[in-house]
């Protein structure tokens, strides 16, 4: 996957299981969130294909700097968009539309906060109400792009608990992340990636020091103009 004639990520190959709870890591520009979008669907692959099983339904939180809080949304309308897989964007609101929206709010800490503009939110605010708006997608692969960016901590353990929710509900989470202890503590799985997959698996032997010393010597090495790489150096499980 990449952009114009430049690979981003190339060379990976594998499958994520059904209830996966997936850490994508690797220093900035390696590609976490190229790949994010290539299984969203929104970025093309130029070469291979990326593949869901059948009706598996997704969810997708970008990086909160794809967010436009400018726009005049109320917390509920931004949470009500949870519904539009469902729904439709023009769909009437039920009562029990309202009442689990209100629940999802409450979920994450941000009961009564239904009338409140968008941009009155702090960081964490809409983070929480983001993370609402995707407990109301009620998908089966949930997407998610350094959801802990500028988040302070009590937000972090909040948010870590609706992600074990996910988790413990069966459903696939993949997560970009940086802080390390985090993926540590609560993700059982990691992919590793330096625009190439440099490894994938349980998480403590993914996060070995020597493989994060190989992915920063391989993103700091990476030469914008170079060719593709035409063998696959790392496999995992099947092929999706
Ligand atoms: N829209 C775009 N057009 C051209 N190049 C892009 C575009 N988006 C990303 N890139 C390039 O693709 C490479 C991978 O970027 P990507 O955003 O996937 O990295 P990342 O691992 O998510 O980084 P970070 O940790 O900094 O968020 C980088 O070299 C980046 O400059």
């Amino acid at each position: 996957m990449g952009y114009g004639p430049h690979p981003a990520v190339h060379g990976l190959s594998g499958a994520v299981d059904h209830g996966d709870l997936l850490a994508i890591v690797g220093p900035n520009g390696s590609g976490k969130s190229t790949l994010l979008k290539g299984i969203v669907g929104s970025l093309t692959p130029m070469a291979g294909a990326c593949e869901h099983v059948d009706g598996c339904r997704l969810a997708y939180l970008p990086q909160q700097a794809d967010i436009d809080t400018t726009f005049p949304a109320t917390v509920f309308d931004l949470v009500k968009l949870g519904l539009w897989p469902t729904r439709g964007l023009l769909g009437r609101i039920t009562r029990t539309d309202r009442q689990a929206i209100g629940r999802a709010l409450e979920a994450v800490g941000l009961g009564g906060f239904e009338k409140r503009t968008i941009d009155t939110l702090s960081g964490g605010q809409l983070q929480r109400a983001l993370f609402a708006r995707v407990l109301l997608q009620d998908a089966d692969l949930i997407l998610l792009d350094e959801p802990f960016n500028a988040i302070d901590t009590k937000t972090v353990d909040d948010l870590i608990g609706v992600i074990q929710r996910w988790h413990s509900e069966k459903r696939s989470v993949i997560a970009v992340m940086h802080d390390l202890d985090l993926v540590r503590d609560h993700f059982p799985n990691a992919l590793l990636l330096s625009r190439e997959p440099i490894a994938w698996g349980p998480t403590a032997e993914v996060l070995q020091a020597e493989n994060l010393l190989k992915a920063r010597r391989f993103n700091a090495a990476w030469d914008e103009d170079a060719p593709w790489c035409a063998d696959h150096k790392h496999s995992h499980g099947q092929a999706a």
